[in-house]
């Protein structure tokens, strides 16, 4: 077979003199895009264009006869900068561990409106306690009647009162107690990141993706229940009326439409409860939920329930016209068909006859959710054992392996990082994680696709990762001089990487970061930490799901022999329904391979 000319014939042209010149360039390469990739968010720019700012007012200063201006403009724009970096936008919901920064966060608010709660229960108990004094003197006098004017302290107390005393209650009931803390906690919103309200939509989609995935019910989990396992937490009725708004403006009817009966449910739940008259606001939010399954049921073909949850709604709000003419817009447009009736109890797609003929996502979706698996007779040779062969240092610390597929090749190591290790790459990496990316038609781009945050470390930035790179060769048996820099990832609420290729497209050539080094003939993915549920990665073309364990790496090729992309190694990262996962990316390049694993003319060697 006549195999396309691998990306390793290419490096082979480079001739070894060179290779220093290369080194150099390729580190200065790698520097700028670490800079570019930190920096492509907003607080990034703002970092830069302070930098930037700083710079030129420098230089000025330089120039500048007098140095005091010099030193005052440099000290504001030094300020400008650090408000610029602190006042900055930041994502929480695609990482669970920045979401932990929110605990933080929230604690200091409410501390702050503790003191000021404190200080108006302060106020009010003075006032309170004023008050019954000064009535008690004023009943005292009303029984007296004139008589109490016969003493002259009664007439000096009379005027006190309404003198001094009075002053000092007006006074009082001026003061603004809460004026501190409130000022406060506004000075503590402004210096840090908070979310944003639109971060509720990320949220929200994250948890709508582990319900379609896991084929979940909105009912279980409206009451906390998350695959089978109950949680303390419960969703009420103006909740899961977001949840349905949102499944509709993505068109996700279904899920709308179970959402909707469910904000139904717990609403009429809720005012049997509370015994008294249903209010405005409910009626509206009663409606509004009314509405909306009005036409989920419409879209679905549902026109008989349509009709009827129309007329539920005309009837509770008829003063609206929005209402009133949704309603007769949609009886004009079926005037002349039969109304027909769709069972709506199943809030999912149905499953597909055959789970193996259908869309790589839906594939995707069902490696996830274990629909999709290899029988036992395709996992009949599978073995697990200890690798002793690839290293001599193997011979005296074995590691331990299993394999999940053959063709490909398709691995996992277990304990080969420490817990110690893995606190200190945390630790390493907790701080600069951005908003993941993945690449667009002609540049990287964030996604819905990726809902995670990551950074990239040079394994030149710490002792540890160089050790994780030596420990790598073992277990690959592959040349890591020229593996790309570490990749740290953690997930947000419903934390996913849909299902994708780590070996770039041939086609997309041009977008090949540092493409000298070839194609990502490898990956060892590690996981860094367990998943309580959710969270695994999928192979669906290997009808694979592992489960992340922490310490352990999945090592994989995503090259044929020939150098081109197995399309078998399609994989993605699941859905978390609970639990932070964070995992390391060492993706592998093909340059300086060929003595490890030769390219081969034909597609598979092995
Ligand atoms: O998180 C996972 O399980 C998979 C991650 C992955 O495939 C990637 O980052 O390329
Ligand atoms: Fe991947």
């Amino acid at each position: 077979m006549k195999s396309p000319q691998p990306y390793n014939v290419l490096h082979m042209k480079l001739s070894v003199s060179r290779l220093w010149l290369r080194d150099f360039q390729l580190e200065f390469r790698f520097s700028l895009e670490r800079l570019a990739v930190y920096y492509s968010d907003t607080r990034g720019l703002c970092f830069i264009i302070s930098i930037l700012i700083c710079c030129v007012i420098v230089i000025l200063g330089f120039c500048a006869v007098k140095m005091q201006l010099f030193f005052l403009l440099t000290c504001a724009l030094l300020l400008l900068h650090l408000g610029a970096v602190f006042a900055s936008k930041m994502e929480f919901f695609s990482s669970v561990h920045q979401m932990s920064k929110l605990v933080q966060f929230e604690g200091v608010l409410l501390k702050h409106m503790q003191k000021y709660v404190g200080f108006n229960e302060n106020k009010l108990e003075f006032l309170k306690s004023r008050l019954v004094e000064l009535e008690n003197d004023r009943d005292e006098a009303l029984q007296e009647g004139l008589d109490y004017f016969d003493s002259p302290v009664n007439k000096y107390l009379l005027t006190k009162r309404l003198t001094m005393d009075w002053e000092r209650v007006e006074n009082i009931m001026q003061h603004d107690a809460g004026k501190q803390p409130l000022s406060n906690i506004e000075r503590y919103v402004n210096v840090n990141p908070f979310p944003e309200v639109s971060e509720l939509e990320g949220a929200i989609a994250g948890f709508l993706r582990i319900q379609d995935v896991y084929r979940l019910k909105a009912s279980d989990m409206a009451q906390g229940i998350l695959d089978g396992v109950k949680y303390n937490v419960v969703i009420d009725a103006h909740l899961c009326l977001d949840i349905a708004k949102y499944a509709g403006k993505e068109n996700q009817m279904r899920l709308a439409h179970a959402w909707a009966l469910e904000a139904l449910k717990r609403l009429h739940k809720a005012e049997e409860n509370d015994s008294e008259q249903k209010f405005v606001s409910e009626k509206t939010d009663e409606a509004e939920i009314l509405e909306l399954l009005a036409k989920t049921k419409r879209h679905l073909g549902d026109l008989k329930g349509a009709n009827q949850t129309y007329a539920e709604l005309v009837a509770l709000r008829p003063d609206v016209k929005n209402y009133t003419n949704s309603y007769l817009d949609f009886q004009l447009e079926n005037i002349f068909s039969e109304y027909s009736t769709v069972d709506l109890t199943e809030e999912h797609e149905p499953l597909p006859a055959n789970l193996l003929h259908t869309d790589e996502f839906t594939r995707y979706k069902h490696t996830c959710n274990g629909l999709l698996k290899q029988t036992p007779s395709e996992e009949r040779d599978l073995r697990c054992g200890y690798l002793t062969e690839t290293h001599p240092f193997l011979l005296i610390a074995p590691i331990k392996a299993e394999e999940l597929n053959h063709d490909p090749l398709l691995v996992v190591y277990y304990d080969v990082v420490t817990d110690a290790e893995i606190e200190q790459m945390k630790t390493l990496s907790n701080d600069y994680i951005v908003r993941a990316r993945v690449m667009g038609y002609n540049k990287s781009v964030v996604s819905p696709v990726r809902t995670s945050q990551f950074v990239f470390l040079p394994k030149q930035s710490h002792p540890l990762l160089r050790a994780i790179d030596v420990r790598a060769g073992h277990m690959s048996d592959l040349n890591m001089d020229f593996a790309e820099d570490h990749q740290f990832q953690n997930y947000g609420i419903g934390g996913h990487y849909g299902q994708h290729y780590d070996a770039f497209d041939a086609k997309l050539e041009r977008l090949i970061s540092n493409r000298e080094l070839g194609n990502r003939i490898a990956t060892l993915l590690f996981y860094l930490t367990d998943v309580e549920q959710g969270g695994g990665t999928a192979f669906p073309y290997l009808k694979r799901l592992l489960m992340p364990k922490k310490g352990a790496a999945a090592f994989w090729y995503n090259l044929h022999a020939d150098g081109v992309r197995d399309l078998r190694t399609l994989h993605g990262g699941c859905p978390i329904i609970v639990g932070s996962k964070w995992v390391l990316n060492r993706w592998i390049r093909e340059f300086d391979q060929s003595d490890r694993r030769p390219c081969e003319l034909w597609v598979d060697s092995r």
